[in-house]
């Protein structure tokens, strides 16, 4: 194992521990630990380059160059380069020879470095171009306690590592806030259709997004405590400055915030809305209000769930022939009801037809009085909003004829 730090080296040689960036998880006595980054490279077969990616281009320079064809290099960091918005793929066939690019593979996915040290069950996934080169890593790293699965969408597996701990600082801000499980659950869904979007612009297979480095990761890494990216959010959320808590973290990383920054850039250079990853850089960059960014966020125009330009990237991208006829088929997503609410002279017939259908399920509560519609040439249309509901789903009703009622 290479460390930069010479007290992590001696911690790892003589106590068999990494006191350092992992304490309390025994190393086993067979590994050995060096400074010396070239007598490391020249002396493996597999190499797993775990390097925050801001530090990437300074750490490895020229000895990248002594990579040789028979070796193989794994990746494991997650993150955009700051300077030149590339992905860490990008900037390693950039470094190593041009012979060695094909020897390229990237492990991404729901993997924290304790309970992976701890033996705990983990599945990640092994990208790389060549299928071949992917099976043999999956093979050579997974064991009963580690699986992985194998990938050729690298560009795929790469971005969802990245953006998800954009995504996680969100969450972390969130739950900081005081605010409750349906605002996280809306942040992951809505953090993974821009994720997605994201992806899908730059050449990605959209299914990548909700495996292990998509979904699986940005879950964990949003919900679970052990996550970096998380607890910078959270003591964020909890009005703490982010200059104080990076500088209380002892040196270990939260990607998501010099992540937070490239994928600014990134998503206005390929022209792609990211109405939520936008927000967290206003509140960790700018000094923006989180509680305004929020509002903001949430008051935007109202729009359908999909756009029918990203069905299109779908099917531009997508390597799964069914999901494309299945998506071609559908043809574009509908517009959501509250854009085609009817116009005044339409509110007693949408009554009396939610009243007869209340009628008809003797289970279900009419619960009426809200009026809700939308702007239009600087008036509002409105139209009766009937909620028809059984049980604790009757409160959604009531906070939708509330919110109704506030926008006007
Ligand atoms: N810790 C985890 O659970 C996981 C981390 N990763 C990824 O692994 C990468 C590395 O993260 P961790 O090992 O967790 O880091 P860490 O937060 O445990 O430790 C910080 C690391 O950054 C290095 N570092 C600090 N300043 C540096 C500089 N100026 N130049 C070179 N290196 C410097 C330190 O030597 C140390 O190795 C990141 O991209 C992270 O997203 C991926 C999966 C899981
Ligand atoms: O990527 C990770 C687990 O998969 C680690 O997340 P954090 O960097 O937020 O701790």
């Amino acid at each position: 194992m290479w460390a930069r730090g010479s007290d992590t080296v001696d911690a790892v040689n003589r106590l068999h521990e990494n006191t350092v960036y992992l304490p309390g998880y025994p190393c086993p006595p067979s590994l050995r630990a060096s400074s010396d980054l070239g007598a490391v490279i020249t002396g493996s077969e597999l190499l797993l380059m775990v390097v925050p990616t801001q530090y990437i281009v300074t750490t490895l320079g020229e000895a990248a160059k002594l990579l040789q064809p028979h070796q193989v290099m794994v990746s494991c960091s997650k993150g955009i380069s700051l300077a030149s918005l590339e992905t860490v793929e990008e900037l390693l066939e950039r470094l190593v020879p041009p012979e060695f690019r094909s020897r390229l593979a990237y492990l991404s996915g729901p993997s924290f470095a304790a309970e992976v040290a701890g033996g705990q069950p983990t599945a990640v996934t092994v990208a790389a171009k060549d299928d071949q080169l992917a099976a043999r890593v999956q093979a050579l790293l997974s064991n009963p306690r580690f699986r992985c699965y194998r990938s050729t969408d690298v560009i795929g597996v790469e971005l969802a590592g990245a953006l998800k701990n954009v995504l996680a600082i969100a969450c972390g801000i969130s739950d900081g806030l005081g605010f409750g499980n349906n605002a996280r659950a809306a942040l992951i869904t809505r953090g993974l259709y821009e994720i997605t979007k994201l992806a899908v612009a730059r050449g990605a297979n959209p299914l990548t997004m909700s495996g292990l480095a998509g979904m699986g990761d940005l879950v964990l890494t949003c919900t679970g405590d052990l996550s970096r990216n998380r607890t910078v959010g959270l003591r964020l959320g909890r009005g703490e400055r982010l200059q104080d808590i990076q500088a209380s973290m002892g040196g270990a990383v939260a990607e998501g915030v010099p992540t937070a920054v490239a994928i600014r850039t990134l998503a206005r250079k390929l022209g792609v809305e990211c109405p939520i990853m936008q927000g967290i850089h206003r509140v960790i960059h700018e000094g923006a209000n989180a509680q305004e960014v929020v509002t903001e966020v949430m008051s935007r125009e109202l729009k359908p769930e999909v756009a029918p330009d990203i069905i299109k990237g779908v099917i531009a991208n997508g390597s799964n022939t069914n999901l494309m006829e299945v998506l071609a088929a559908a043809g574009p997503p509908q517009t959501p009801a509250v854009a085609e609410a009817p116009p005044p002279a339409l509110k007693a017939t949408a009554l009396e037809g939610a009243a007869a259908t209340a009628a008809r399920n003797p289970r279900s509560i009419l619960c009426d009085g809200g009026r809700s519609g939308e702007r239009e040439d600087g008036a509002m249309r409105t139209a009766t909003v009937a909620v028809l509901a059984a049980g604790a789903g009757a409160a959604l009703g009531a906070a939708v004829v509330a919110v109704s009622r506030w926008r006007r």
